[in-house]
């Protein structure tokens, strides 16, 4: 199993040289080299999971499982479909300025202890890549992955040189993980101007599948969200084709209270939570239970060892 060595030579070597995407490590599923020679006519999935991760939580978790779901239902044959995560963890972002470049190493750290976890649970048919990139903007990085995968093998590790064939072979669906509130980003025509969302986007939208998350985001309810694809279907959002919404999966992600909780869980509540338990206001509450309920166990023991986020 390959193990990252050091996170700030990692990310001081991709700021400083020109590549706008790298893969740096992987965990290659069990059964990947059983695939590679069947003949299997189901696509093979690339979840893409773009997010500044800081830190990465259950709410990441949910859109993972909750699309590895989605992709095993739709399966045609009985054996089980093969999926290769990518958690991207993107140093530009569209909106946010950050204050704190520094931390992206161990930000990488954090990702790193989540791939093992997810390979742990999922690893028999699931891949699980960690990559970085410098773009911002969903559409940018769309483009630079499809870019990158036609790229003659130089080197790759094994997961990166299977979808290279897959790719050539046509049988990649790229299906990009959101939650509703970045769907929402994503439409938004600040990103784009002078250009129109349908310029902008559509060799994106037509090229991928985008699997959202319904979330707890204290404005809309998770039913107006899943009704938000017959908006679309129906030309009632401003700029956006109606055809779009055949590439576009709504998942209803609650089935528990325990799935409720995860729509509510976000980075800026756990790093509130932290600054607040580290000044004294938090003293009283009971963080190892507060991180316990949003993240990984290993992820809260780096948290609390390391005192991240105490600013
Ligand atoms: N609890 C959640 N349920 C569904 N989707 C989520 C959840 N948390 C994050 N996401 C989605 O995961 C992607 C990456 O998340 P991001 O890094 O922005 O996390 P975040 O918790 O929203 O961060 P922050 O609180 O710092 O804004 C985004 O598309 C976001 O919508
Ligand atoms: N229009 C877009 O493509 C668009 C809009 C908002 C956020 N993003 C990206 O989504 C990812 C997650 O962003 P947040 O951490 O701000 O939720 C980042 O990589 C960010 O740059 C893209």
């Amino acid at each position: 199993m390959p193990i990252i060595k050091n996170y700030q030579s990692i990310i001081d070597e991709f700021t400083k040289n020109s590549s706008k995407i790298k893969f740096i490590s992987h965990l290659a599923a069990k059964s990947l080299a059983i695939s590679n020679t069947s003949d299997d006519y189901n696509k093979h999935n690339v979840l893409f999971l773009d997010s500044s991760f800081n830190p990465p939580h259950k709410g990441h978790i949910s859109i993972i499982e909750n699309a590895i779901n989605h992709y095993q239902k739709k399966v045609c044959s009985g054996s089980p479909n093969l999926n290769t995560i990518v958690l991207s963890l993107s140093v530009n972002n569209a909106d946010k300025i950050h204050p704190k470049p520094e931390s992206f190493d161990k930000r990488l750290q954090m990702i790193d202890l989540l791939s093992k976890d997810l390979y742990k649970i999922n690893g028999e048919n699931v891949s699980v890549l960690i990559c970085l990139t410098k773009l911002a903007k969903f559409t940018d990085k769309y483009e630079e992955l499809k870019k990158y995968l036609s790229l003659p093998d130089s080197g790759d590790d094994i997961v990166v040189k299977s979808l290279k064939k897959l790719q050539e072979a046509d049988r990649l669906n790229l299906a990009f993980l959101l939650g509703f509130d970045t769907l929402i980003r994503i439409f938004d025509s600040k990103y784009y101007k002078p250009k129109t969302i349908d310029e902008s986007l559509n060799e994106f939208i037509q090229g991928s599948e985008l699997v959202c998350l319904a979330r707890d985001n204290g404005n809309d309810d998770i039913l107006s969200q899943e009704a938000y694809i017959e908006s679309i279907k129906s030309g009632e959002i401003d700029g956006v084709p109606k055809h779009w919404a055949s590439r576009i999966v709504i998942l209803n992600p609650i089935k528990d209270e325990n799935s409720k909780f995860l729509t509510t869980v976000s980075s800026s509540e756990i790093r509130n939570s932290l600054g607040r338990y580290y000044g004294n206001e938090g003293k009283n509450e009971d963080i190892d239970e507060f991180l316990s309920k949003r993240t990984i166990p290993s992820i809260k023991d780096c948290i609390l060892k390391n005192k991240y986020y105490d600013n």
